[in-house]
């Protein structure tokens, strides 16, 4: 057990005293509130905070715990205890209904997801009043039996919601370092790349957002015996995703204890003002707070303290890394990339017209062609990122067309893109390490962060491990793209204009570094329209223009092809 989870289970079971100390029954009661409000602020966190995003639908997920809980115990009759798991269920299958279909539309992403979310909480709200879930008096839970787990029944209902607390920090703290974590801080980033790179992201959406309401439902159903009379009005409201929004945003979303330093701190200032009469001008301080927070400290206060003090501390050195040995480069003539009839078209524009080309192992084949003939989209689709409207891709016989993204990246391909496109909150070394965990290599937490170490002794970015993405110049920003396709160990890369942008002595480098890539075993398909880079590497080239394979075979013959000649000169006036 490490000294995180030791931390916590051992100040649950310091708190779980108190109800034995002789405190007046407020200690107890204002401790529930602390414990109420971290499973909530947590709960959202683990979708809206990791992941990015930012639902203000956990309303209607807590009164839905609510509601069952209060419904079981009070009406049906069932021991309170085993209504909690219910709640907890219950919210999580409307959770992940709802989710199964949302996080499918790539277009319900940001604003538009959070407000859609919101209304849930209204659409949940109606129906549980107008039917007989609730009827219109509410439910009241005053003849439920409390479970005798503490001294009295106020330190009952305290210890309940200090187990789901515990609970709710060592599930928060266990995904965070772990590779559904990984995965969603991806996600937050860049969800096209994160799944291309590997990351499962609609299952991993799916299951952060069953696990958070799932923790938000147990909060309702406990929440429910706190207050003991449940009315609709009073529970799908917006109250409940402002307030952990807020406390999120305070204690810092990207850290797994920020919401519950959020939770402490705001619980703590309402019951201050609240206490001396002035709860107005308690809500106007954490207003301000907030503002003050937001302007000064962007990653809440836990992310501003944790930044100062990884600032003090000494950064460890670089393990000494040696770049992986050199595999005989293996031109077998096999074809390893069979694209049959390929097509895409976006709305109105044919960028791919039934293209059919082979790609050998163990060979670099340069992608040639004017601008917008469909090299990129080639790449696109070959790598997922976009569907294929028609035609077949097989890699090593395996059919492509159809599988997700990341299902591409498991099979052994990897790709850049030709604007940088790295994952702007985590370090580079995490952005190497998370493409060897994910994509075809599948490796595990260690395995992936030694792997990416060798990359980047290999790539010449191992000072650069530490920093975050922005602090990168253009060509180590590239140089990053690279060293993530070779983290996954592909058994094909696609390079999109690695050089571009590059001054002649970084695309001398560059040409060494693709060759030395090859001769490490991987086949090359790259797009480029440096021509010396072209001539100096590939052992064939390919042409599109307007999306049609209109050349292909040894670059030297290929250049001297008068259709080639007149898609880059335009054909000579009579
Ligand atoms: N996401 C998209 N939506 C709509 N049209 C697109 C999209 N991506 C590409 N296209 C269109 O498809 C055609 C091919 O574009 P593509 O980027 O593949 O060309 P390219 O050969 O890579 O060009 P360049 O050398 O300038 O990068 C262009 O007409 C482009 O405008």
């Amino acid at each position: 057990m490490n000294k995180t989870v030791i931390g916590i289970l051992g100040s649950g079971a310091l708190l779980a005293s108190v109800p034995w100390l002789g405190l007046p029954a407020f200690y107890e009661s204002f401790l529930y509130l602390l414990c109420h409000w971290m499973i909530l602020a947590l709960s959202w966190n683990i979708l809206s905070g990791y992941s990015g995003y930012f639902s203000f639908g956990h309303g209607a997920f807590f009164g839905i715990g609510m509601y069952t809980s209060a419904g079981l115990s009070a009406n049906l009759n069932w021991p309170f205890l085993w209504t909690l798991p219910a709640a907890a269920l219950m919210a999580a299958l409307l959770g992940m209904a709802l989710g199964a279909v949302v996080f499918r539309v790539k277009s319900v992403r940001g604003e538009l997801f959070a407000l859609l979310t919101l209304a849930i909480t209204f659409v949940v709200g109606t129906i549980v009043l107008n039917t007989r879930i609730d009827g219109g008096p509410g439910i009241y839970l005053n003849a439920v039996a409390i479970p005798a787990i503490g001294p009295t029944a106020s330190s009952s209902i305290y210890l309940m919601a200090l187990i789901g607390a515990v609970a709710t920090l060592l599930i928060s703290y266990r995904i965070h370092v772990s590779r559904l974590g990984l995965g969603l801080f991806a996600i937050h980033d860049d969800e096209d790349v994160a799944e291309v790179m590997g990351v499962p992201t609609f299952r991993y959406k799916l299951l952060a957002f069953g696990i958070s309401c799932a923790l938000a439902g147990l909060a309702g159903g406990i929440h429910a015996l706190f207050v003991s009379y449940v009315t609709a009005g009073e529970t799908f409201t917006i109250v409940v995703p402002l307030t952990v929004v807020l406390m999120s945003v305070l204690g810092g979303t990207r850290h797994w204890a920020g919401p519950a330093v959020g939770a402490v701190a705001i619980t703590c200032l309402m019951y201050f003002f609240t206490a001396g009469n002035n709860p107005i001008a308690g809500k106007a301080a954490v207003g301000v707070i907030l503002v003050l927070v937001i302007l000064f400290m962007p990653n809440g206060i836990l992310g501003y303290f944790l930044k100062r003090t990884a600032g003090r501390r000494s950064v460890p050195p670089a393990p000494s890394a040696v770049a992986p040995e050199a595999a005989a480069p293996v031109s077998t003539g096999k074809v390893l990339l069979d694209v049959r009839e390929l097509s895409k078209a976006f709305r109105g524009v044919q960028a791919l017209d039934g293209v059919t080309l082979q790609v050998f192992e163990g060979e670099i084949l340069g992608l040639l062609g004017p601008n917008g003939s469909g090299k990129s989209t080639f790449i696109n689709v070959v790598s997922g990122h976009f569907p294929a409207t028609g035609g077949q891709m097989f890699f090593e016989g395996r059919q492509l067309a159809g599988l997700e993204a990341h299902s591409i990246a498991q099979a052994g391909i990897a790709r850049t893109y030709q604007i940088p496109r790295p994952f702007a909150h985590l370090s580079v070394l995490q952005n190497v390490s998370l493409v060897a965990m994910f994509g075809g290599a599948a490796l595990n937490h260690e395995q992936a962060t030694a792997e990416a170490w060798k990359w980047l002794a290999f790539t010449g970015l191992q000072d650069k491990a530490d920093a975050l993405p922005d602090d990168l110049n253009l060509h180590q920003r590239k140089f990053l793209e690279l060293t993530r396709a070779l983290a996954s160990r592909p058994r094909l890369v696609l390079l999109d204009e690695v050089l571009s942008g590059l001054t002649p002595g970084e695309i001398n480098e560059a040409i060494t570094l693709i060759r030395k890539i090859r001769d490490r075993g991987a086949t090359i398909v790259f797009v480029e329209h440096v021509m010396r880079a072209v001539m100096a590497l590939a052992d064939r080239v390919a042409v599109l223009n307007h999306g049609k394979l209109i050349a292909v075979g040894p670059a030297q013959e290929v250049m001297k092809n008068a259709d080639v000649v007149s898609a880059y000169l335009g054909t000579p006036h009579a």
